[in-house]
């Protein structure tokens, strides 16, 4: 592929544009060349009767700043027509290489998802962006817990390319299984899902995006016109008989604390976490269940090792699988009584924390090893035994970074499922930051299941060797 350029006036400033493979290099006047990844052009456009070149993209203003949307629109010399005609039609197929362009997206906006902001945060900085990227919007604004179960449930599936949510991790949850209830329910799930960061913790948009970008709504609405469906494993919660879906993490004890026990502090944005789990340690209760799990692998080099191999393997890109698609869910493979290669955890616990994509927060990578479709679910169990306040202190400056993961008192299992029993009445549960019941449970993982759009193909998040040089 050779060079494609052209010129034009932009504010009457002579801007010279040079499509490369990878990039459009824009240079407007004698300032320093701006060069945009083909992935942040969204729209390209050249209008023969006003002799516009219009572009669009994102772009970062400052190096560790917000992406923000540019309109770049240059006024074509009558010699330059052919040259800009060829360059908006090579860069707007360039840039749409892999992808379906004019997405047709179903957009649910809980405008009481995180400090409340959503629908502010949607019309001033999203909603621009998917209009000039020719997105066609369907646009509900929920006015309750359980819209967006229903509106998933009986969404008519071939009207809409993916389903956006413009909230926290709850609506996801609700999403999923709306999904599971929908009259296909393995084709309800292979519609592409994917958040715009507006509640509190937003765990999924920090696995997608990373650390970040994950709490960048401009960020998040590029990955949704441009990212790729990925497959990824999720998990049957089944609690007195009854079968939820739940696609991030379950927590019981401290974990749980932190998360239910601040709901009333939502005003504090995602710090109510940092606040309540110290609020936790003062009373560094441990949490009275029985856990017992089916192990898979416990060796934590080990799955260190596996997670390496698979992002060293091209990119660890997870290819999206058409299941079949009017089957029913799969049948649960684990029954609730089954014992054999069943291992009870024998010590007290502070927390029991367990799901897949690393971050939960954005202060805690509490799975760093986890992957999107590796059919096991990672359980992390904090012992009260050798472990003291002071050590969750001094241990929890590394949360962000995943170095819990190292702690010797710290049991990370990967596991085909495992089963929560109660020994006292009190106590939270928390599946996907959502409230259940405290009382028995269990949870197996279904394969690939569900589908999210990712622009990497993988979870975003480095947990690298330094902290395993650690040790
Ligand atoms: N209009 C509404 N009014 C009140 N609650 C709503 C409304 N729409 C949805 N909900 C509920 O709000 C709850 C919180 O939403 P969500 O989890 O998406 O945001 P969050 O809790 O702020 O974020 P996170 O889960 O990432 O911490 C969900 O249970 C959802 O069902």
């Amino acid at each position: 592929m050779s060079d494609i350029d052209t010129e034009a006036k932009v504010l009457g400033k002579t801007t010279k544009y040079c499509l490369t493979s990878t990039a459009l290099i824009i240079t407007i006047g004698n300032k320093k060349p701006q060069t945009v990844p083909l992935h942040n052009v969204i729209a390209a456009s050249y209008h023969s009767d006003a002799r516009l070149l219009k572009i669009a993209y994102v772009i970062r203003l400052t190096k560790k700043g917000p992406l923000h949307l540019v309109h770049l629109d240059g006024q074509v010399e009558e010699s330059n027509a052919e040259a800009a005609g060829n360059l908006a039609k090579t860069t707007l197929e360039w840039a749409y290489k892999d992808v379906k362009p004019n997405r047709r997206l179903k957009v649910l906006i809980n405008p009481h998802g995180g400090v409340g902001k959503g629908v502010a945060i949607f019309n001033k900085l999203v909603e621009p962006v998917f209009r000039a990227a020719g997105c066609i919007l369907d646009l509900i604004h929920t006015t309750k817990t359980g819209d967006a179960y229903e509106i998933a449930k009986s969404l008519p599936l071939p009207e809409y390319d993916a389903l956006i949510t413009v909230s926290g991790d709850g609506l996801i949850h609700e999403v999923l299984n709306g999904f599971a209830n929908h009259a296909y329910p393995r084709k309800a799930l292979q519609m592409p899902v994917a958040p715009i960061p507006t509640g509190s913790g937003n765990g999924l948009s920090l696995n997608l995006l990373g650390i970040e970008d994950g709490f960048d709504v401009v960020a998040a609405s590029l990955n949704i016109i441009k990212g790729s469906p990925m497959s990824v494993d999720v998990f049957c919660f089944t609690q007195n008989g009854r079968r939820t879906i739940s696609f991030m993490s379950q927590a019981v004890g401290l974990m749980a604390d932190v998360d239910l026990g601040t709901e009333d502090l939502r005003w504090m944005g995602d710090t109510r976490f940092m606040y309540g789990l110290l609020r936790g340690l003062i009373k560094f209760k441990p949490c009275n269940v029985q856990l017992s799990y089916k192990a898979v692998e416990q060796d934590k080099k080990k799955m260190f090792e596996n997670l390496n191999l698979r992002r060293s393997k091209n990119g660890s890109v997870v290819p999206h699988e058409n299941q079949d698609d009017n089957s029913e869910l799969p049948e649960s493979k684990i029954g609730l009584d089954e014992t054999e290669g069943w291992t009870t955890f024998p010590e007290p616990l502070l927390y029991l924390y367990a799901g897949k994509g690393p971050y939960v927060g954005r202060d805690f990578m509490a799975f760093p090893v986890s992957l999107p479709d590796d059919g096991l679910i990672d359980i992390v169990v904090q012992s009260t035994k050798n472990f003291s306040r002071t050590d969750v202190l001094a241990s929890f400056g590394g949360a962000p970074k995943g170095e819990l993961y190292w702690n010797d008192s710290l049991h990370y299992v990967k596991a085909e499922a495992y089963r929560i029993k109660p020994l006292s009445k009190k106590g939270y549960l928390s599946i996907d930051g959502e409230s259940y019941p405290f009382e028995e449970f269990q949870v197996e993982v279904l394969p690939k299941l569900a589908t999210l759009l990712s622009s990497h193909g993988y979870y975003n998040a480095s947990f690298d060797d330094a902290t395993a040089r650690k040790k």
